[in-house]
Parts: structure tokens; sequence; C-alpha cells
């Protein structure tokens, strides 16, 4: 997959800007808050319809604008395709494939995958578990891309309960529209959490082998999905039949406390290195081992299940990493997969590196082409 160029209008700092890669990697430099990982935002935005760094359309707008585009022109397994979408907090999103509006973002999702590093990612071991129930998602939305309603049509249910407990102890409560939304909460976040589960259980052996060679095979890590719901063996049957039983049992304490507390809006995945729980003892550089492990993990996953090579987004993250992980990585992108990457200095890329890579300056949301020498020297 080789994204050929992209065209933002009115989005975050950039008002109108055109991009065309020419190489495999692209090097985007400049000072701090310029636009570097805006850019990276808007490729995330068209692979998974979601930002990492926000939930609000209206972030992604620039300020003192109704709307902000980003339209891309990518190559396929040899075949073009053209990606637009319009952000427009007022009336929803416009979605459009090769000019044609689609309606269902299941169809638009999983046209452009990409896998996003950057450093906020270092948080996936200490952050909080929505952190790392968000990582799953965005994953899962891209392998799949029915999940954007499955998890549209759990959200849903979820808020609707919620909303119900809120009335809790108030006149005319509705026992039959309570079992309804539990149902609902019951059959769509089985399938949620049977999704995630399978998701870990395929990464697991790719991140193990990354790790081990990352860590020079002193650690063994393991992963595992942490779900409130006894996940029993697995099946559909034994989910919906446990989750069913955790939420009779807990009814009292979520009358008390007004929330739903079972489900996998409550899930987390458990990181261990040799047996030991990386939340808890994981030193930063183990912590830093450990998260490129999970993202190399993910871009073989993505690749094998799309039959297509990733565009590899790495935000900020070379300068994070020592010299031998930073060896790692980049030879293992070598020109396989495209790469866009942020950096604030040239310095870290090794010369012959540096000599193949198309390099951008990224100043006050303006993009222009420079040579090596002349980034170096404003550098
Ligand atoms: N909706 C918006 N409208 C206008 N400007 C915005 C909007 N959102 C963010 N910005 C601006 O974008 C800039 C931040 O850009 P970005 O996050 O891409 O920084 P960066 O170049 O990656 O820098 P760093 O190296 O610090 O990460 C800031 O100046 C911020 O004010």
């Amino acid at each position: 997959m080789f994204l050929k160029s992209l065209h933002l209008r009115h989005f975050r700092n950039y008002s109108e800007q055109s991009v065309t890669f020419a190489a495999p990697k692209t090097i985007l430099v400049g000072d701090n808050a310029q636009g570097k990982s805006n850019l990276l935002e808007a490729v995330e935005w068209l692979a998974t319809l979601q930002s990492h760094r926000t939930h609000r359309d209206r972030d992604l707008i620039q300020q003192g604008h109704e709307s902000a585009q980003i339209e891309a022109t990518l190559e396929r397994q040899g075949v073009p395709l053209d990606l637009a979408v319009s952000l427009r907090p007022s009336s929803g999103r416009v979605l459009r494939v090769n000019g044609c509006t689609v309606k269902r973002t299941a169809d638009f999702l999983g046209q452009l995958n990409a896998v996003e590093f950057s450093c906020l990612d270092l948080e996936l071991v200490r952050g909080t578990p929505a952190i790392r129930r968000n990582w799953l998602d965005r994953i899962l939305l891209q392998l799949e891309p029915l999940y954007s309603q499955l998890l549209q049509t759990y959200q849903k249910a979820l808020r609707q309960r919620n909303a119900l407990l809120k009335q809790a102890g108030s006149q005319g409560w509705d026992e039959a529209l309570w079992q309804a939304w539990n149902q609902q909460l019951v059959i769509n976040g089985t399938r949620i959490i049977r999704r995630r589960q399978r998701l870990i259980e395929r990464l697991a052996p790719l991140a193990q082998d990354w790790h081990r060679v990352l860590s020079g095979d002193r650690e063994t890590l393991t992963l595992s999905y942490e779900s409130h719901v006894p996940l029993g063996d697995g099946t559909s049957e034994a989910i919906v039949a446990a989750f069913s039983e955790a939420l009779a049992t807990r009814r009292a304490i979520e009358f008390l406390q007004k929330t739903s507390l079972v489900g996998p809006h409550r899930d987390d995945v458990g990181f261990c290195l040799n047996a030991q729980s990386a939340r808890q003892f994981a030193s930063q550089g183990q912590q830093r081992t450990l998260v490129l492990a999970l993202k190399l993990a993910e871009l073989a996953l993505v690749e094998s299940v799309v039959g297509d090579t990733p565009l590899l987004l790495l935000d900020d993250v070379l300068a994070e990493l020592d010299l031998q992980r930073q060896g790692i990585l980049l030879e293992v992108m070598g020109d396989r997969y495209q790469t866009l990457m942020t950096t604030t200095h040239l310095a870290p890329f090794a010369a012959p590196w540096r000599q193949q890579a198309q390099i951008l300056k990224v100043t006050a949301g303006t993009i222009a082409s420079v040579s090596d020498t002349a980034a170096q020297t404003s550098d």
C-alpha cells in the first residue's frame, strides 16, 4: 500500500496544504508545535476514523472554520484509490471512496491501513485501562470494519442503561426496558469481548517473538485479556451466561453507584515480563521495549490479515529509543513499509538512511520539500 498524496483543508493548523510522497520513507522535520503530528493524525484518521489524541471532530477543524477536509490518493496492490472525508460537526461526516459517498463507516474503514507509533503509546503499559482498550479497538477497526457498528451498538446500550440507572429509585421504574438493555449489553458486549480476546491471542506470539529479540532473550512477555466477565471456555454461550450472571450479582451495587460496572467498557489488557506485572514493575526502558514489541506485532498482524503492507506512522519515537532499538526498527522498516516519521532533529538518522528518505520541513502549518543538507543546516 502506498500513499501517493494527501491534501488537507482547514485541518488542525493546516489551511490548505498538498503533499506528494515520493519515497518509501518520509521524514517530517520541524520545531515543536508546527504541525508534524497533525499530518500523521490526518492519515491515522483515514485509517480508523478516529484520532488517538481527541474524540471530538471539532478539535480537528482549524479554529475559526466550520469544516475540514482530508483527501488522499493511494495505490493498493497496483490499484489507485481516492479517499476523501469532510468533517462538519453541524451536519456530520461525509466519507467518499473513489468519488462516491459511502453511508456506512464500515465501507470506508479498511481502505487505508496504518500502524501508528507515537510517544503517547508509551502510556500503553502504565496508563489507564481505557488506553489499552482503545488500542485494541483501533486495531480491530482496521482488521474488521464491521467492528465499528458493534462498538456503536454497545455504546448505545451502555448509555441507555446508565440513563436508567440514574433514574433508579424514582417512580415509574420500567423493568422490561431495563431487561431489554441488559440483553443488548450482553449480546454485543460478548461479541466485543470475544473479538478482543482473539486479537490478543493472535498478537501474543508475535509480540513475544519480537520482545525476545529486543530484550536479547532475557525476558518473556505474556499478554492477557483481563475481563470482568469470566471467559470460561471462550464460547459465546459461556460468556453470555457469565455476563448475565455478573449483571445479576452486581445489580445492587450498580443501583447504588448508578453506573454500569460489568462489560468490555471496564476490561483491560495485562502485560507480564517473566511472570511479573509490567504495569507495576517494568522500568522505563522495559516499557519502551515492550511497546515497540507490541507495535511490531501489530504491524505484522495487520499485514498478514489485510494481505498488504500497512503504512507505518512514527510520531517522534526514534528519539525515545536507544540506538540498538532504533536500529532494529529501521531494519524492520527497510523499504517494505511506507513510513512517515516526525522528528525535531535529523541527527538520530544515519546518513545513508537520510539520503534515501524524502525530507519535508514543517513550519507553522506549511510543508516544504528540502534536501538533507538544507534541513540539517536549519536544524
Ligand atoms: N483545531 C486547530 N486549529 C488550529 N490550530 C491547531 C488546531 N489544533 C492544533 N493546532 C495547532 O497545531 C500545533 C500543534 O501541531 P502538532 O501537534 O502537529 O505539533 P508537532 O509539530 O508535532 O510538534 P511536537 O514536536 O511538539 O509534537 C499547535 O500550534 C496547535 O496550536
